[in-house]
């Protein structure tokens, strides 16, 4: 008999496919219910969030080393412990009951019964949970803030074991969602009569114009907002590279590393999609979701074009700007799976790939124009020592100030650079630059 898939299970069966293959593929959620595809991204963000702390109560209560069960086993545990201690609406018998019910379906009785062992043990100590004490500082930081050792480590060096803290503590709370009103569909005024009318609480910006803080963006995805190009969501910290860039109408825009393309997006905006962007990426299939981005915001100045950057020759442009892969250290509440995915090779990785593509983006600003270079890390070899590496490469650049374009609260090194950080910000981390070719 088949039985009938729910946010748990399908919820299991993500996380078992992350820790396998490290590919997090919501799909297998496709056939689930508005509601119940929502409370599976919860779901998976959440453990992802807590991974740590929550192996740590796993093998506290459990006869067998974590380190030898099965992804499988360890996922159905993570999610049933989740839900014991942080829903308050699921009681325990229902997080228990459900657990070995996934356990005995998946893995067979035994398992289902080891399960319930281990949840048990977890009741009953239910008001005293334990706490991580281990001797080795890192590892006890990373345990109980559920982040990687490399990353503890290294900012708790750079900024100080307190404010490391304050950071980790940000990315482990639930993300604040901004909308941003698409002025080629709508207009910001008609955009929020729309969400008073449809009871959306939301908090205007006075950061950037047409942004809004909202508790949440399932209201914009239900009531199908963002297919009919109302409202992107779009971190506000994420428009501050276009803004910086300032694109104007009739000019000709390059946006390197395009994909998916909200930025595109919002330039075209800007622009009154008069002019011309050309959005480049490497992949395909994200540009494909671009090019329906375009189509569904009325973002008629953009054109796609598949290419690696460091191998394009374009003609020089007005502006360029380069939002560059990078080891997005600064969004990991959103996506929490990034903390598990990245490590020191990984940053090195970034760095040189930034560092090319950067060199290329050069190569295409035409004299006076600008070059915008950003990221979503807060790593500095990503950002501000790349900035320097490239100034002393290219002598024919040089900064600007970016005071004239941003609020003063993320403006950084001297008026030079933003740059934001989720625990002082609320916002997601993001930095940039704006460079001038000036011969
Ligand atoms: C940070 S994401 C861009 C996000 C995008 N700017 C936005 O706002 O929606 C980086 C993008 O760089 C692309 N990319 C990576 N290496 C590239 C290369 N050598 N040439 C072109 N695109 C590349 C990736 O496919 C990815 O879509």
């Amino acid at each position: 008999m088949e039985t009938e898939a729910t946010a748990r299970s399908v919820s299991v069966e993500i996380l078992i496919e992350f820790d396998e293959n490290g590919i997090l593929d919501y799909s297998t959620a496709n056939e689930l219910d508005t509601r119940d595809r929502a409370e599976v991204r919860e779901y998976v963000q959440n453990i992802l969030r807590k991974r740590s702390y929550l192996d740590f109560l796993i093998d506290n209560f459990s006869n067998v080393n974590i380190e030898e069960m099965k992804p499988s086993l360890k996922n159905i545990l993570r999610l049933g412990i989740y839900d014991m201690i942080y829903m308050d609406s699921t009681p325990d018998y229902a997080a228990i009951n459900e657990s070995v019910e996934i356990a005995k379906l998946m893995l067979g009785h035994r398992t289902g019964d080891l399960v319930n062992a281990i949840m048990r043990n977890l009741q009953r100590d239910g008001d005293q949970l334990p706490k991580p004490k281990f001797k080795d500082r890192t590892k006890l930081v990373a345990t109980t803030f559920s982040h990687p050792e490399w990353l503890v480590k290294r900012w708790s060096k750079r900024f100080g074991e307190r404010e490391a803290f304050q950071l980790m503590q940000a990315n482990n709370k639930r993300p604040t969602y901004y909308v941003r009103a698409n002025n080629l569909r709508t207009k910001t005024e008609n955009f929020k009569l729309r969400m008073t009318k449809n009871g959306i609480q939301f908090e205007e910006s006075d950061w950037l114009p047409g942004y809004f803080r909202v508790d949440s963006v399932a209201p914009f995805i239900s009531k199908g907002w963002l297919s009919k190009g109302f409202c992107q969501i779009q971190d506000i910290a994420a428009g501050f590279a276009p803004t910086l860039l300032d694109p104007e109408p009739g000019e000709t825009i390059y946006d390197l590393c395009a994909a998916p393309g909200t930025k595109s997006i919002m330039m075209s905006d800007m622009m009154n999609a008069d002019g011309d962007i050309l959005a480049v990426d490497i992949s395909s299939e994200r540009l494909d979701k671009l090019a329906e981005s375009a189509l569904e915001y009325h973002a008629e100045n953009i054109k796609v074009r598949r290419a690696d950057v460091t191998e394009l020759e374009l003609d020089e442009a007005d502006g360029v700007l380069l939002d560059a892969p990078c080891t997005g250290t600064g969004v990991l509440s959103k996506r929490a799976d990034l903390r598990w995915r990245r490590d020191e090779e990984g940053l090195e990785r970034a760095v040189a790939q930034q560092e090319q593509l950067l060199d290329s983006a050069a190569k295409m600003v035409k004299k006076g124009g600008r070059l915008v270079y950003s990221t979503c890390s807060l790593e500095e070899e990503e950002n501000m020592q790349q900035v320097a590496k490239f100034l002393k490469k290219h002598k024919n650049f040089e900064l600007e100030p970016v005071g004239g374009y941003l609020p003063d609260e993320v403006i950084t090194e001297e008026g030079k650079a933003y740059q934001t950080f989720p625990h002082k910000h609320n916002c997601d981390g993001h930095f940039g630059v704006r460079l001038k070719r000036v011969k």
